[in-house]
Formats: structure tokens, sequence, C-alpha cells
């Protein structure tokens, strides 16, 4: 593929980042990890290679790792990954064992120890479980520990998991306050078509959805243990950019070279700011119990101005919360444009639609002079415009 971009943005810009980042969330996938004999020593070898490289240069470094599942394939005499979401459960749970046993001893080769954090998505819903993870993962990089984090696959509900360590390790990466994501896998880089296709070619630099439109982003890779394939993979790039976390994706015999600084893999330039530890939570994890719906003119105020909600702009309400909840705000096409802390529960809230704040005092006293959500307490989440094919196999 040509490097030449449009508008003389030069691919390799940004990728001297990763030397100067001094907090790298790395996520590698099981499809680079293990093979139909389990786990593969060489390859976790040469990942700690990179870590304590990395590590010796002053960088921090969480590594977020898959691989459960499929190192508990051959004990359990399985020969592909299980349907069932209880046979899966028992094989990350024998899995994650010989997992960690692995990268304990190869990281131990370079003086480093190792610390399991095994994460569900029910918790980072909550705010103080969220909080408690942030803390455990900042002590852990304190004491010079290299922090490996999983999905607690074995207790994990068909309903809420993240299901794939990708958007996991992006949502991490919002967690500590990552400078970088480096997403590892068996394929070197995002092509705009099928990798095996002939013709397919590297995208070398990803800038925003204008530069995805059109391109095929498949799923399952071609050894079978990968989850998500590309499409969770684009998608925790975006979660990671739009945090202003750039973000690489590269083939896992790549790192070293993505670490230098050469033009390998796919570079998603940062779309967004940073976001406070709180943002991002409301933002990207928060479980929301309700959604108000508001007209035009509030999507104005609340997305564009930043200002606060008003009930004069709500014009329905669903969901049982209380004061204080997160909800969704949705505008008149159901897009939700907003996630926020509400101030008035759900049964308050209906009275309240389309009215304006002085009626509402003097009808119901000066404790209806709250804003329905206020703008600290907002964030408003970028509109999709990708307009991407997507492959299911
Ligand atoms: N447009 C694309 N560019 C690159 N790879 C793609 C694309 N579409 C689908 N894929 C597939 O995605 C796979 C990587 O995803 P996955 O198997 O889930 O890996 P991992 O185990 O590293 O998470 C690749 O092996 C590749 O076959
Ligand atoms: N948590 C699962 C991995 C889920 C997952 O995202 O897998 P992958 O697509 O290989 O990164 C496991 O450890 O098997």
């Amino acid at each position: 593929m040509s490097t030449k971009h449009p508008n003389n943005v030069n691919p390799v810009q940004g990728r001297s980042t990763i030397r100067r980042a001094r907090r790298i969330v790395i996520k590698i996938g099981s499809s680079s990890l293990t093979s139909s004999e389990g786990v593969r020593q060489e390859a976790i070898d040469s990942l700690t290679r990179t870590v304590a490289d990395l590590r010796r240069q002053g960088s921090e470094v969480v590594l977020v790792s898959s691989g459960a599942i499929a190192a508990g394939l051959k004990p359990l005499g399985l020969e592909r990954r299980p349907k069932d979401l209880a046979t899966q459960q028992a094989a990350a749970a024998v899995g994650q064992g010989w997992l960690l046993a692995e990268y304990s001893e190869s990281f131990w080769k370079h003086g480093l120890s190792v610390a399991q954090v095994l994460l569900t998505a029910e918790e980072l819903m909550r705010r103080t479980q969220y909080n408690n993870a942030f803390r455990a993962l900042n002590r852990l990089l304190d004491l010079g520990i290299v922090p490996i984090v999983n999905e607690n696959d074995a207790v994990a509900t068909q309903e809420i998991r993240f299901g794939d360590n990708d958007r996991l390790a992006a949502l991490v990466a919002n967690v500590i306050k990552a400078d970088m994501l480096l997403l590892l896998s068996d394929v070197d880089a995002l092509y705009d078509g099928p990798p095996s296709r002939e013709g397919s070619r590297r995208i070398a630099l990803v800038r925003g959805p204008q530069d995805l439109e059109g391109v095929t982003i498949g799923r399952a890779g071609p050894a079978g243990v990968g989850t998500g394939g590309m499409v969770t993979k684009v998608d925790a790039a975006e979660i990671a950019t739009g945090s202003g976390i750039p973000t690489l994706l590269t083939s896992a015999p790549n790192a070293q070279l993505a670490i230098d600084g050469e033009d390998v893999g796919t570079w998603f330039a940062v779309s967004g700011r940073r976001k406070s530890a709180r943002a991002a939570w409301l933002g990207l994890m928060a479980e929301t119990r309700g959604r108000i719906t508001i007209d035009d003119g509030a999507v104005a105020a609340v997305v564009d101005r930043g200002r606060s909600l008003l009930p004069a702009g709500m014009t329905g309400v669903s969901g049982r919360f209380e004061s204080g909840d997160a909800v969704e705000i949705a505008d008149s096409t159901g897009e939700v444009i907003a996630r926020g802390l509400v101030n008035y529960s759900s049964t308050e809230l209906p009275a309240m639609v389309g009215r304006s704040t002085a009626e509402l005092r003097a009808e119901l006293g000066p404790e209806y002079d709250r804003v329905v959500v206020h703008a600290d307490d907002c964030v408003r989440l970028r509109r999709r415009t990708a307009t991407r094919t997507r492959l299911n196999s």
C-alpha cells in the first residue's frame, strides 16, 4: 500500500510516542499465545522480553492477556473452543492457572514479578468497584509489578461480560490513564479487506471513522481461538483514541519493532481529549438505569454548548432510577447522545417533562430548582459516523 496519505499526513507520525509513553497497556490475543498444544512458551518469552525492555526504559506496563480458555482446552481433552458458557468457564478456570504460571516464570527471568487481576464487566459498572480497580492497578505499578489482566471468565455471565479483551484493554487504558495502547494479534495490521484475500492492503494510519469507510472488517481469525476478530480491535481503538490514548495494532512478533517506532501495523491517531477517571467511567462503563429523551433545542444546549439539562428540554422518561443514578440521554431519533447522573428519581421526573423551572418552583417548591442533569455530571458521546462493512463468520 502506498504510505502517502490524503492531507499529506505522515503515517509514521506519532509512532515515536511509544518510546516516550510512561504508561502502556499491551493486549495480546489467544491466537498469538496458544496452539492446540496449549500455551506457547516462545510467544510468552518474546512478550516478556519486550515488556522487560520497556520497564528498563522506565515505562510502566499493564498486560491484558487472553488465552485462558484456549490454554484450558488440552487439559480438558477438548479440541476446539466450546460453545456453551459453562464449559468456557471451566476451560478458563483451568487455563488461567497455566497461563499465569508461564508468565510468572518467564518474567522472573527478567527479575520481574507479576500480579493476576481478573475483572468482570459488572464490577467496573459500579463506581466504587471501578475506583477499587484503579487503586489496585496503580499500587501494583508503584510497586514495580507487572499486572496481568483478564476477564474473570470463570464467573462472567452471558448477559454481562466484556466477551473480548480488546475493549477490556481500552477500558483498562482509560482506568489507569495510559499514554498508549498496543494491541498484539496474529495479523500484522488492519487491512482494507480480509488479509488472506489477494490484493488486501495494509492500512498504516487511521485518523478517524472516515479512514474506515468501505473497509471490510471481519470477525474470527483462521486459528479459531480468537473471539472478536478485527471488529473488537477497531472498537477498542475507537474507545481509546476517543479518550486521548493513541493505539497501535500489530502482530506479537512485531511488538519490538513497534516499540522502536518502526512503520509497522496500523496507527490509530487520537481523536478526542483525555478524560478524567470519572468521565471515563460515566461515558464508557457506568450502568445506566433509565433514559431521558430530549428535544432538538436541548440537544444543542447539552451537546454543543455544554449546558445542564433543564426539565423544559425533556420529552420523555423511561426506566426506574433514583436520584444520583446514571441515565442515558437520547435525541428525538433515539440516538444516545450523552450519559449523565440524574438529580431526580424516575417517579418525580415524568411530571416535570417539558415544564419550565420557574413553573415547577412555584408549584412544587424551591427544591425543584435543580437541573435534571448538571453539565459537570454529563458526558457527551461521540456520534458514530463510520460506515464499515462487517463480515460475520
Ligand atoms: N480487515 C482485517 N484486517 C486484518 N485482520 C482481519 C480483518 N478482518 C478480519 N481479520 C481477522 O482478525 C483476526 C484477528 O482477530 P482474533 O482472531 O480475534 O485475534 P486475537 O486472538 O489476537 O484477539 C486476524 O487473524 C484476521 O484473520
Ligand atoms: N478472556 C478470554 C479471551 C477473550 C478474548 O478477547 O480473546 P481474544 O480475541 O483472543 O483476545 C480468555 O482468556 O480466553
